[in-house]
């Protein structure tokens, strides 16, 4: 079901210093920071050539995000996105196997549907599907 590694997601402890360690030390094409208030987030993306990494920092009191930097004050790698071809079936399919899905659909930082799915159901490993 699942296809291409879309990206793997990186909280930060401070985006601009993270920016920076891509662009400047690892020599990335960084975009500029995007905030996405229905996920609590703010995020800049790194391009590389087979795939991204998602820099991520908490946006507003309720961010999905904030506990993780709370455990891990240092930031660290929070989920990998795969591509699915259908959303909604990759959801039913996931269900029915017995996974937790967290939460609805919501459109992403592609502007295309995705969804997560439990760390506890996946290897110790957030997971995010993104509709190709
Ligand atoms: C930019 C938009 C979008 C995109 O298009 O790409 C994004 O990627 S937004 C990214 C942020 N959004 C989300 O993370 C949404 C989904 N997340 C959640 O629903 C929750 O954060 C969570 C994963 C259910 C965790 O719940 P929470 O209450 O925050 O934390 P707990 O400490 O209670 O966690 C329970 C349990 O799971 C372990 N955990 C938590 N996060 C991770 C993680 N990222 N990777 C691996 N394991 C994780 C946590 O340690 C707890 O374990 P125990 O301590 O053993 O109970
Ligand atoms: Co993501």
């Amino acid at each position: 079901m699942i296809g291409k590694l879309n990206h793997v997601a990186i909280v930060v402890a401070d985006l601009e210093a993270g920016t920076a360690i891509y662009r400047d030390t690892l020599g990335a094409k960084v975009s500029a920071p995007l905030e996405l208030p229905e996920h609590g987030v703010v995020t800049v993306f790194v391009e590389l050539p087979n795939t991204k990494i998602e820099l991520l920092y908490p946006l507003g009191e309720n961010s999905p995000i904030a506990k993780y930097l709370e455990k891990n004050p240092g930031g660290g790698v929070h989920h990998v996105c795969y591509e699915v071809d259908d959303i909604e079936a990759a959801a039913a399919k996931m269900q029915a196997a017995g996974a937790r899905v967290l939460g609805d659909i919501k459109i992403g930082a592609h502007n295309k549907p995705v969804l997560f799915l439990h760390p506890k159901d996946f290897c110790g490993t957030l997971v995010e599907l993104e509709q190709a």
